[in-house]
């Protein structure tokens, strides 16, 4: 079954190529701000449910997007990382500016916080072309399946001091990051522990995304778990 990943992160796509899947990519923009005394449950839910109308959305104006060659159903793949502070209550997201990165390291510094990733796995199946107008060309997607997963990962900082912020902040490897860190990158000599999956802090649990994808096609596709 053909699988759309619909995000513009570059570390979910690289991920996803190690499982030797074939996949296109569709870029999502929607708004990540928090709301006002959200849950960490409730934002991470919330943003792969955005992300995969948003996609839809994209997938159903061919004028947009050119997709013609996904055989339906086919799977949209959404996810959301964040990371939560040990008050269980505090969402870590992308920091907007220097400030709020700073403002982020000095709670995460010498101390536990979790890495959340979601993954949404929503099915999809076309249905025959709408022609509104000759300029307009839609076509019409039906949801007929839809699972998601929420991995946790615990991560330990060590203390930070105020030089490695600000040398870290320079870096420009915070900025599109949730919690303003990479693991993968200048962040790991931070990192003094993690506690479950590694493939989850960078944003997307690989092993579990391939699970999800094989009990959403009953088993159909061969895939290649290479951890
Ligand atoms: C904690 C951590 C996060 N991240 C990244 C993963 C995600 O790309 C990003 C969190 O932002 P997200 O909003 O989850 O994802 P995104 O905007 O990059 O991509 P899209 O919405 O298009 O799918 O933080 C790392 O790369 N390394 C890390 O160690």
């Amino acid at each position: 079954m053909d699988i759309v990943l619909a995000s513009g992160s570059p570390r979910r796509h690289e991920l996803l190529e190690r499982a030797q899947l074939n996949f296109t990519t569709l870029s999502v923009d929607i708004d990540e701000t928090p709301l006002d005394n959200e849950s960490p449950t409730d934002y991470i839910e919330r943003m792969v449910a955005t992300k995969a109308n948003a996609a839809i959305q994209q997938l159903s104006d061919t004028s947009q997007v050119n997709h013609d060659s996904l055989t339906s159903p086919f799977i949209i793949l959404t996810s959301d990382t964040i990371g939560v502070l040990s008050d269980g209550k505090t969402v870590l997201v992308k920091p907007v500016d220097r400030e709020h990165a700073y403002s982020m390291w000095q709670r995460m510094s010498d101390n536990v916080h979790e890495v959340w990733t979601a993954v949404q796995a929503t099915q999809v199946q076309l249905l025959p072309k709408v022609e509104q107008s000759p300029s307009e060309p839609t076509r019409c997607l039906q949801i007929i399946n839809q699972q998601r997963i929420t991995e946790r990962t615990e991560v330990a900082f060590i203390p930070l001091t105020t030089q490695m912020m600000s040398d870290y902040w320079d870096s420009g490897e915070p900025v599109d990051k949730a919690g303003g860190y990479g693991i993968q990158g200048l962040g790991a000599a931070w990192v003094s522990r993690i506690n479950g999956s590694y493939t989850n802090v960078v944003g997307l649990p690989l092993a579990q995304t391939l699970a999800l994808i094989k009990e959403m096609t009953e088993g159909s596709m061969d895939i290649v778990n290479p951890l």
